[in-house]
Parts: structure tokens; sequence; C-alpha cells
């Protein structure tokens, strides 16, 4: 039987988390953890991303600051509202949802934000801290972290002895995510779009995680069989069946196949999606609390 990991249940018993450790701190210090997300442009499927952050912010007791900007931004206006909000005491976390308008260069508006600010652990200090087995005095990028939570529930924490393959190498899932397996002790592949065979390494995988942003790539051969399988993609795609015109999203593992073959699998939606929303919120509380010399929860 093949167990299917539900993010959505994983999420909400760190939301409670979340939601408790927000209330303690104004109980006791009198302050809110304050989220700002920065959106530029008027991509829909962002603005959809942001106003589901800014509702779950609300929804577990913070202040919820979001900033609109209109799509003809410049750099220079968009990394002097970082600053302001580098400098407002109210913030403890900082997104600028990403991918920014191709004029506006993405890179520098990240590392111009506060490394204690930057919830979703991309600045280099962060990086650094995570790439230096340092995973207790900085912020891991949401995603990864939601992703190890999902497969600590199937195997523990300790992955000793385990392959792990990720697909995808990017600085904001495949890096942190082979960063997190290493500290587990897994053993780790990364794989990606210039691999040579592709389907035979992820064959290898005790835990198999794709993050590569194509529909269905991943196919029932390349599943080791009882495999742990992790589908980090969202993908978006016509869905006749639902009417003309109309959209769903869909990860990069092949489903229903793979689920035949794995021991354990995440669905799309309702797998990692969930939880990197909630490891937002656990990075925002996170960095409040340290923001006001308070214990830090565990997640
Ligand atoms: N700076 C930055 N940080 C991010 O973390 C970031 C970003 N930019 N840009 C866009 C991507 C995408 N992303 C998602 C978050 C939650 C779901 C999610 O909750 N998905 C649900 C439902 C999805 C739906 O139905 O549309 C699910 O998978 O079940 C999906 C995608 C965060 N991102």
């Amino acid at each position: 039987m093949t167990t299917i990991i539900d993010g959505k249940v994983a999420a909400a018993s760190v939301i409670e988390t979340v939601t408790s450790t927000a209330a303690a701190l104004e109980r006791e210090v009198g302050e809110k953890p304050g989220l700002a997300v920065v959106i530029v442009g008027d991509d829909p499927a962002s603005h959809t991303y942001v106003n589901s952050k800014s509702k779950m912010a609300k929804q577990c007791g913070f202040n919820s600051f979001q900033h609109s900007l209109p799509e003809g931004t410049t750099q220079e206006e968009l990394e002097k509202l970082v600053a302001e909000l580098n400098a407002d005491p109210a913030i403890h976390g900082i997104l600028v949802q990403l991918p920014l308008p191709k004029h506006l260069k993405s890179e520098p508006v990240i590392q111009s934000i506060a490394p204690e600010k930057d919830v979703d652990g991309l600045n280099v200090v962060n990086a650094g801290k995570l790439a230096t087995g340092d995973l207790a005095s900085g912020l891991i990028s949401c995603t990864p972290a939601g992703a190890l939570i999902l497969i600590n529930r199937i195997h523990g924490t300790d992955l000793s002895g385990l392959n792990a393959v990720v697909i995808g190498r990017s600085n904001l899932f495949g890096k942190p995510m082979a960063m997190l397996l290493l500290s587990s002790n897994a053993t780790v592949t990364m794989a990606h779009s210039r691999s040579k065979d592709l389907p035979g390494i992820c064959r290898g995988a005790d835990i198999l995680v794709a993050a590569v942003g194509r529909p269905d790539m991943v196919k029932a051969a390349w599943v080791k069989p009882g495999a742990t399988v992790i589908d980090v993609g969202i993908n978006r795609v016509p869905a006749p069946e639902k009417g003309e015109g109309k959209t769903k999203i869909t990860g990069d593992v092949a489903y229903a196949e793979c689920a035949e073959v794995a021991g354990a699998i995440t669905p799309v939606p309702g797998g990692v999606g969930p939880m990197t929303i909630a490891m937002l919120m656990a990075n925002t509380v996170v960095a409040a609390c340290r923001s006001f010399g308070r214990p830090v929860p565990k997640f």
C-alpha cells in the first residue's frame, strides 16, 4: 500500500505551533510578528499566491503588510522599499515574490534583505549557514524546509544509509534541499537537465525529490519500488475536462503511475505547496522571537 503524504495535515500542525507562539509573544512582549510581502507587476498567479500568504499571516495572528508595486517599478524604487522594511521594527519577515518582471534584477534585491528578516532564506548569509551546517541560527528556504518535514514523517529525522536524489539545482529549492538532506545524513545526488541517464540516477533513490518545472516528467520506470517521492512541481496546465479554457495545477511527477511503484508520495495540489506557506509563517515567527530575545519553537 502506498502512503499518500498529506501536506495539508502536516501544514496544519506547523500552523498550530506558529499561532500559539505568536499568541505567547503578544501576551508576553505585547507585539505581533510582522510579515511584509512585496509583489511587483500584475501576474495573476503571483497575486493569488501573495494573497494566500497574507491571508495565512492574519490567520496566524501576525501583522501582514502587502506592498503591490506597479509593473514599471525601477530597481532603485524596489531596493528603497526593501531598505525601509529592513529598518522598520514592526517587520520581522520580508518576502519579495519571485519571479520579478524581466527588467528587474532579483539577485541584488534578495541580497539587500536583512539576513535576520530574510524569511525566504535566500540571502548569502542564510544560504551559507545552511551550507556550513548551521541549521539553528539562520533562516531556511520554505519549500525545502517543508519538504524535509514531509520526508521526516516517513523516514524519521536520521536518513543514514538512504540515497536521496534531488532533480533541480535552483537557489530557491534544489541547493537548499540537498543541504538539508545531507545534514540529515542522507547520501545525496543533485541531478539536473544536463545529467546523463536521469532515469537511471532516479532509480537509485530511496528518496526522490522532483523540482524541475516540467509536468509529469518523472515516470513510474524512474522510481525504485517502495521509494518516497516528493513532488515540488507546480505547473499550470490546460484542463479541458473542467471546461473550455480551464486550467489545473499538476506536479513534475506522473502521479498515478508513480503512486503504484512508490512507498510514499506527495500529491499536487495538497503536498509540498501547503507546507511552503506554513514554513513561511514558521520562519516569520522564528525571526520575531529572535528579535525579542524569546525562545524559538521547533518545527
Ligand atoms: N520569494 C518567493 N518565495 C516563494 O516561496 C515563492 C515565490 N517567491 N514565488 C512563487 C513560488 C510558488 N510558491 C507556492 C506556494 C504555495 C503553493 C500552494 O500552497 N499550493 C497549493 C495550492 C495551489 C493551487 O491550487 O493553485 C497546493 O499545492 O496544494 C504553491 C506555490 C511559493 N513561491
